[in-house]
């Protein structure tokens, strides 16, 4: 097909790594010729952020990637990166009472312990998760082919049809109570994943379930140094200038190019520090949540006006916690015999914690050693920023505790109903896929789908763009 010129400059706002990867998939798809600029407010990275503790770097905000997760491990190839392990020792489960499953060195044992309590749930759990992940991984072939998708719930549904888009119409509960799974291994097994993994209980939608319960697959991996080193290699590679500064609106303008002609453009008004800027561009990607609390952008003098978004992030606390665990709210057995280096709490566990376990700074290849006072670095996910009295619950003594806030990820509550991706005719949001499941991955899958729905609206290639039948077009393509 026939190629206009390229677009003389693209913004992206928000250097997280949706807005990263989305300046690197522009770069690959509109040339050298293009200039990219990356506004961003705070550290590239956003939710993939460290914090830092005596010396040693831990990560605060994501942190685990799924062996499955293609685009980051292919950015962390390209970009030269190094790559450690993400998961080890011993997990158990605290109901409020008791420790109600507890993991044993012995993967045997394990399994006995399971089916003793919960015959073949668990195993039934794993085979549905990866039923969701065989057709997930689909989106990785329509993508390597250049197929986008002009909404989330169109690209869900050339995954999966139907059933697959229906995931996000009904909770995990109701989709497990369906499918046999007991009241017991739902309280005790899977509400305590979603706890530590999204901070919300098992009514979040199906999809976002099956995500947050791959994370039990073995095989997850972290960047050595620290995850958000994929956004800054990102950055470096897809030679953008980074705008350190706060996106206040963006409007619609018309503006005579340097060819002559009178063009539609946005213009991206941003402050720097009590300064005021701006410049206008071609096409602008969005690439952080849109709503007052987050981001605060006002889109000024659109045709069609766009709408506010309102969408409720959930509030999480990370705190870090140098100290000698209190293992006696746990266990009865001696504090030397414990042994368990992640507890997860069931929804009644009436706990003001979601989880808490050990964790390895950023720099360590290998299971996390203890200091040599013998005590360990402990990651805590809370509802409420923890009170000292709380830590010291939580510890027979502690060096420091240091705690970051996040609006973390969407509040799932189904049927959802996912913002577009395409505000306005080169306006896009990378965002909206949030509301299907949160994870680095998909940031990446959305910037992905928007540099490849960017370039083909731009070529005027609508033939790639909500293709039917990819599934079967291309099951015999390489
Ligand atoms: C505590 C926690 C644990 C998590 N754990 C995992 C995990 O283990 N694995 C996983 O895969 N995912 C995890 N996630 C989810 C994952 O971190 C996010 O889905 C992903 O990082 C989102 O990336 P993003 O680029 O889309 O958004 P963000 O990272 O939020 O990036 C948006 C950026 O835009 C900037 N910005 C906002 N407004 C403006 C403005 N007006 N002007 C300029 N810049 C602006 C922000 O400062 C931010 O840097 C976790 C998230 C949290 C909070
Ligand atoms: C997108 C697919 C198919 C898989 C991604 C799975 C994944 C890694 C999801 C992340 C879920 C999440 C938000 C976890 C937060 S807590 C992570 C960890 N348990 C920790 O202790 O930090």
């Amino acid at each position: 097909a026939e190629l206009r010129a390229p677009p003389d400059k693209i913004a992206i706002i928000g250097a997280g790594i949706g807005g990263t990867s989305a300046a690197y998939y522009l770069r690959q798809k509109f040339g050298k010729d293009v200039k990219i600029d990356l506004f961003e407010r705070e550290e590239v990275g956003g939710r993939l952020a460290t914090m830092m503790v005596q010396g040693q770097e831990y990560e605060a905000g994501g942190s685990v990637i799924h062996p499955l997760n293609l685009h980051m491990k292919r950015f962390v190839k390209d970009l030269g990166l190094s790559t450690v392990q993400a998961s080890g020792g011993l997990l158990g489960i605290y109901n409020g009472e008791a420790l109600v499953f507890e993991e044993s060195n012995w993967f045997i044992i394990n399994v006995i312990k399971l089916v003793w309590r919960y015959g073949f749930q668990s195993l039934r759990m794993h085979m549905w998760v990866e039923d969701v992940l065989d057709k997930f991984m689909r989106i990785y072939r329509y993508q390597s082919h250049d197929y986008a998708f002009s909404s989330v719930e169109k690209l869900l549904h050339a995954l999966g049809g139907d059933d697959f888009l229906g995931m996000l119409n009904r909770t995990l509960l109701e989709t497990l109570q369906k499918a046999g799974f007991s009241e017991k291994f739902l309280n005790e097994m899977i509400a305590p994943v979603m706890r530590v993994n999204y901070g919300q209980s098992t009514d979040i939608n199906a999809f976002v379930g099956a995500v947050s319960l791959s994370c039990s697959d073995s095989g997850l991996w972290a960047v050595e140094g620290g995850n958000k080193l994929v956004c800054s290699g990102l950055l470096q590679a897809s030679k953008s200038n980074l705008i350190s500064g706060s996106v206040i609106y963006i409007e619609e303008k018309t503006k005579t190019k340097h060819t002559g002609n009178p063009t539609k453009m946005y213009e991206v008004v941003y402050q720097i520090g009590t300064e005021t800027h701006s410049d206008f561009y071609d096409i602008v990607l969005v690439a952080t949540p849109l709503n007052r609390k987050m981001s605060n952008i006002t889109f000024l003098n659109f045709d069609p006006p766009i709408e506010e978004f309102h969408q409720y992030y959930q509030h999480i606390v990370t705190t870090l916690v140098k100290g000698e665990l209190n293992t006696s709210i746990f266990s009865s057995r001696p504090i030397d015999k414990f042994g368990l280096s992640t507890v997860l709490t069931t929804d009644n566990s009436d706990l003001f914690i979601n989880s808490i376990g050990i964790v390895s700074s950023v720099r360590e290849k290998e299971d996390p050693e203890p200091s040599t006072d013998g005590t360990y670095v402990w990651k805590i996910f809370s509802q409420e920023t923890l009170t000292k009295a709380q830590i010291l619950k939580l510890f027979l003594s502690y060096d420091y505790a240091v705690k970051k806030p996040w609006l973390a990820y969407p509040h799932y509550k189904p049927p959802e109903k996912c913002p577009s991706i395409i505000l306005h005719d080169r306006l896009y949001y990378l965002n909206g896929i949030e509301c299907a499941a949160s994870a680095m991955e998909m940031s990446a899958i959305a910037a992905h789908n928007a540099a490849l729905l960017a370039y083909h609206r731009w070529n005027g290639h609508t033939d790639m763009i909500d293709q039917d039948g990819l599934y079967e077009k291309l099951k015999t393509e390489l």
